[in-house]
C-alpha cells in the first residue's frame, strides 16, 4: 500500500473515505488504471459504430459489461449512464465525468468550451443510493476563450469533491486558436502544473509528441510540473495492442506516469477481447508487470 497523502481540503470527518476511495480505483498502488467511457457525447457514434468497429460496442451497456468483467480502476462516464445502468453492475467503481462536448463544432470554428452538466450533491445522491462513486471528472481546454470560467468550475468542483471524500482527476488539453501545437511537451507541462494548483488528485494529458524523439522521455517535465497530483497519460485511437502496451509500460517506467486514461483501444473491441486488454493494460499499470507478461495474457 503506498502512503495516500489527503488534501487539506478534504475535512477531518471525510479523510477515511477519501483514502478508501483513492485506494480503491488505484488498489493500493498509488496507480490510476481508468477506462474512459465518456465519448458517447465527446466522439458522438463515430468511434462507436463503423468500418472495423465490433457490433458490440453499438451498446452502451458494452462499456459497462467490459467493466464488470475485467480488472480496472474506475469507469468514468457521465452522470445519467451510470444511473441508467449501475443498478444492474454495482460492483464496478465509477467516476462521473462533470462535462462533456460534442466534436460537431470544430476548433476552427470556435474554441472549445465545455460546462458543467451536474453539480457534485446530485452525484453524492446517487453514491448513497449504494452506487460505488469513487471520484469526479472534468476538462479544461487550456487556452481557449473559455479558459477562466472552465479553470473556475474546475476550482470550486473539486474542493466540493474533496468535501464528499471523492478523488478528483482533471483531463487538461490545450486547445483552441491560440495554442498552436497540443502536444508541445513544455505545455503539457504547464498544464500538469495547472492541475496542481487546482488541487486535482490525478491529471489525464496527451502524452507529448516531437518528431525524432521519445515521447515518454518528454513526458518527464510534464510530472516534475505536476508535483503531488498523478499525472495519467490518454490512450488515443485504436492501435496495435503490443505498441499500445509498451508506450504504456514506457510512459510509467521511462516518463513517470501514473497510469492512463483509455477508452477506443478498450471498447473498440469484442467484449472476450476488450476484458483481456484491460487485464492486461492493469497488469502493466497496477500489478507492476512487464510488456511480455502483459502480451501474453493475450493469448
Ligand atoms: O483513449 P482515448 O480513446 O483517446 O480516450 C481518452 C479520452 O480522450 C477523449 O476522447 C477526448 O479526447 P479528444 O477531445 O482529443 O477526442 C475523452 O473522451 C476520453 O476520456
Amino acid at each position: 500500500m503506498t502512503d495516500v497523502k489527503v488534501p487539506l481540503d478534504v475535512p477531518e470527518c471525510m479523510r477515511d473515505q477519501y483514502i478508501a476511495n483513492y485506494n480503491m480505483i488505484t488498489a493500493g498502488s498509488g496507480r490510476l488504471m481508468l477506462f474512459a467511457g465518456d465519448q458517447k457525447i465527446e466522439h458522438l457514434n463515430d468511434d462507436f459504430c463503423g468500418d472495423g468497429i465490433p457490433a458490440d460496442d453499438a451498446d452502451p451497456e458494452h462499456l459497462f459489461r467490459i467493466a464488470s468483467k475485467a480488472k480496472i480502476g474506475v469507469l468514468a462516464a457521465q452522470l445519467g449512464l451510470i444511473s441508467r445502468y449501475a443498478m444492474d453492475y454495482p460492483n464496478v467503481p465509477y467516476l462521473v465525468k462533470m462535462n462533456s462536448k460534442t466534436h460537431l463544432v470544430g476548433v476552427s470554428q470556435k474554441d472549445p468550451v465545455s460546462p458543467q452538466l451536474w453539480t457534485v450533491d446530485q452525484i453524492a445522491d446517487i453514491a448513497d443510493r449504494g452506487v460505488k462513486i469513487a471520484g469526479i471528472g472534468y476538462t479544461i481546454y487550456l487556452g481557449s476563450e473559455e479558459e477562466a470560467d472552465m479553470l473556475a468550475e474546475a476550482a470550486q468542483l473539486i474542493n466540493a469533491a474533496h468535501q464528499y471524500g471523492m478523488v478528483t482527476v482533471l483531463w487538461i488539453y490545450p486547445r483552441g486558436k491560440a495554442v498552436k501545437d497540443e502536444k508541445d511537451a513544455h505545455l503539457i507541462a504547464g498544464a500538469a502544473g495547472v492541475a496542481a494548483c487546482l488541487g486535482s488528485d490525478f491529471v489525464k494529458v496527451n502524452a507529448p509528441k516531437k518528431e525524432g524523439t521519445n515521447s515518454a522521455e518528454l513526458l518527464r517535465e510534464a510530472v516534475k510540473a505536476a508535483g503531488r497530483t498523478k499525472l495519467v497519460c490518454a490512450g488515443g485511437s485504436s492501435t496495435s495492442e503490443e505498441k499500445f502496451l509498451k508506450e504504456l509500460y514506457e510512459q510509467i517506467h521511462v516518463g513517470g506516469a501514473a497510469g492512463n486514461a483509455t477508452g477506443r483501444n478498450i471498447h473498440q473491441k469484442t467484449l472476450d477481447e476488450a476484458v483481456k486488454f484491460c487485464n492486461a493494460i492493469y497488469a502493466i499499470t497496477v500489478e507492476n508487470k512487464t510488456v511480455a507478461d502483459a502480451v501474453a495474457m493475450l493469448k
